[in-house]
């Protein structure tokens, strides 16, 4: 901790227990020292701050009413959860989180009483609050929950299906709408406006009115609130919103920084409280933070920073991102064709579309927190000639396996995917890592799945997929970085289910997919120097496979490693398929595959990731010797 942070009170709150015992007049200064104590602790890590700042008063607010953990608290995505774990037991170790062997930078079981419901991924609190809800009314406990939700979350189909049943089901749930206008980037979408109405006090003003009629016939506990806080009558807003229809009781908007006003509505709220309530506050993201409060994206996400200047220390890079490449690429490509757009999901800058959008405002969509939605309606413009492309990342795009089962590949229709942040993502952890998609698109028949094993084999996937018009078709490549090779000044249209061989030998093979070309040829290296002639080869396509190029390598090699950066059951496995289907295994050769493991790697450096998991240099000159036999690296190095 910083011998330079004064935090008498934070110093005395090992749990919420301790917060609880302090007289409401504290809660003040608990939330400044809170908020010097989490820039502090984000400032020598890197992490999620804006969230967290903006969530500070709330926080203190909710673990001040409610009886945590008896009363469930759950924060959608978890990202903006930093000032929670403080007041949780966990202030020490906010200085490790994120870093291999510490916190996480969500909220997790495991980790904690104080999480009952791990997330990553946004859009699921209500959900599972739901189902604790009813859990509780079954067991007969009448704790509360309480689910966090982000107005960018709210855009998300799944917060709208469990409001949906919460309603019907009468069910005594606390949802909290931290409506800070912000997802990473501005919001989008008709909801967004919907909200910033209602807290600019529009829609307010006429429901107010309508409101007024209905007065008497408030529950007692809203009356009650009323006459007992002045600020929270002025706030109050009941009947005719959206959530109200939807069977919540509104409050709202109120200050989510002014605890005068939070902690009489939780504490009604908590008293009072027998079915669905929507409490919608009102914050700002990077509160409190001047440098996060000028940032455009409001300190979403940093790298480690200097507190007093904010300035944050990136790394310097050799080479540009994949994702910059696979952006310019498309920019260049739709320069060439006014038929193609792109579409994300409340991810401009993070897939690179930020650049897409500049070029190209009005073939441009951002379409909010909703993978499945951006599927289906790239399927809906594809029917109509244009050439879609979806960027996404690998773990979001889980979410809308139906939609890519049901509206693309059956209907045949030419969507492209482009895979952002494919493999393993580090800090993120399990939650985002970019594992399954190869597998989970291989299985559907007529889809194309590529992999990029360098920027410039990325830039020729682009042009690929601008051609491909038969179907749908997808390519993947890793966050970060690409290996700095040359670039084509624009990509050629590949052949299509063909790889190509970069090294020629006749002992070992390795065959990879994707990312791990640059481990596998200096693997290779190593292999030579104990006399292993070795073929290296890049597969770049898992469907079609190239069936001529396996069969040479299977012919002609004692061993073949399939490798790749992605959960067993994807590329590795439809070629051992191949092989069996093929026969090509009958002569005795020695096949191993290597992706990653049976089990959700925790965070750390990717590159520790790839080392945990065997897939790189080391890893697969180590799987080369164990298919040789045991003895077989002694005699060699002999
Ligand atoms: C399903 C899914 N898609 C995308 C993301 C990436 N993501 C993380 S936080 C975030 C913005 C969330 O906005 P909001 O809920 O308003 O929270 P805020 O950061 O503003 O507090 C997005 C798009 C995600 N975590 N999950
Ligand atoms: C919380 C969340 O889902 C995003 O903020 C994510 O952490 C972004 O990841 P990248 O840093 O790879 O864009
Ligand atoms: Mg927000």
């Amino acid at each position: 901790m910083s011998s330079t942070l004064s935090t008498p009170l934070l110093d005395q709150i090992a749990s919420p227990e301790d917060l609880r015992r302090l007289p409401s007049t504290d809660l003040r200064q608990v939330a400044d020292e809170l908020r010097a104590d989490l820039i502090d602790a984000v400032s020598r890590t890197g992490g999620h701050l804006g969230a967290g700042l903006g969530v500070v008063e709330l926080t203190v607010a909710i673990h001040a009413v409610f009886d945590t953990p008896r009363d469930r608290l759950i924060w959608d995505v978890g990202h903006q959860a930093y000032p929670h774990k403080i007041l949780t037991g966990r202030r020490e170790a906010m200085r490790t989180v994120r870093q291999e062997g510490g916190l996480s930078g969500f909220a997790k079981r495991t980790e904690s009483e104080y999480d009952p419901f791990g997330a990553g991924h946004s859009s699921t609190s209500i959900s599972a609050g739901l189902g604790m809800a009813v859990a509780s009314e079954m067991d007969g406990r009448r704790n509360n929950v309480i689910a966090v939700i982000g107005d960018g979350a709210m855009s998300a189909g799944m917060a709208y299906e469990a409001m949906n049943n919460a309603g019907a089901l009468d069910a005594r749930l606390v949802v909290i709408l931290n409506d800070n206008d912000m997802s990473i980037a501005p919001p989008t979408g008709a909801m967004s406006a919907y909200l910033a109405r209602l807290v600019s006090g529009k829609a307010y003003r006429s429901l107010r009115e309508r409101a007024k009629a209905m007065t008497r016939h408030l529950p007692e506990f809203m009356r009650e609130g009323a006459r007992r806080t002045e600020e929270y009558t002025r706030g109050l807003l009941t009947g005719g919103t959206l959530f109200e229809e939807l069977g919540f009781f509104y409050v709202g908007p109120i200050d989510g920084h002014d605890l005068d006003h939070l902690l009489p509505v939780l504490r009604n709220v908590r008293d009072t409280n027998n079915g669905p309530v929507l409490i919608h506050v009102v914050t700002k993201k990077g509160k409190g933070y001047p440098p996060a409060e000028a940032s455009a994206d409001k300190y979403h996400g940093v790298s480690k920073f200097d507190v007093v200047t904010g300035a944050q220390s990136k790394p310097k890079a050799n080479a540009p991102t994949y994702t910059k490449i696979f952006a310019e690429s498309l920019v260049q490509e739709a320069h060439a064709d006014d038929k193609i757009v792109a579409i994300h999901a409340a991810m401009p800058d993070g897939t690179g579309l930020d650049l897409f959008g500049q070029a190209f405002p009005k073939r441009t969509f951002d379409v909010g927190i909703a993978e499945q939605h951006a599927v289906t309606f790239a399927a809906g413009l594809a029917t109509e000639g244009y050439k879609p492309f979806v960027a996404v990342y690998s773990t979001f795009l889980q979410r809308a396996y139906d939609q890519i089962v049901h509206d693309v590949a059956i209907q045949h229709l030419p969507v492209r995917f482009a895979i952002d942040r494919a493999g393993f993502v580090g800090a993120d952890g399990p939650t985002h890592a970019g594992s399954f998609d190869t597998g989970f698109l291989c299985p559907l028949p007529g889809m194309v799945v590529m992999a990029a094993s360098d920027e410039a084999e990325l830039r020729h996937m682009v042009r690929t997929a601008v051609a491909y018009e038969e179907g749908p078709i997808s390519f993947r490549y890793p966050r970060g970085n690409g290996t700095g090779v040359d670039l084509p000044e624009r990509g050629s249209v590949l052949a299509l289910g063909k790889g190509r061989i970069l090294k020629e030998g006749t002992k070992v093979a390795i065959l990879s997919f994707g990312s791990r070309l640059t481990e596998a040829l200096a693997a290779a290296e190593d292999l030579e120097g104990f006399g292993l002639s070795t073929t290296v080869a890049d597969a770049r396509f898992a469907k079609p496979l190239d069936g001529e190029l396996i069969a040479q390598l299977a012919r002609h090699h004692e061993v073949l490693i399939l490798l790749e950066e992605g959960a067993s059951g994807g590329f590795a496995a439809q070629v051992l398929e191949h092989l069996a289907r093929n026969g090509l295994l009958d002569h005795g050769l020695k096949v191993r595959p290597l992706t990653m493991p049976d089990l959700f790697v925790d965070h750390a450096s990717p590159e520790a990731m790839v080392k945990a998991s065997g897939l790189d240099r080391a890893g697969i000159v180590d799987a080369v010797f164990r298919a040789l036999g045991t003895g077989a690296r002694r005699v060699l190095q002999a």
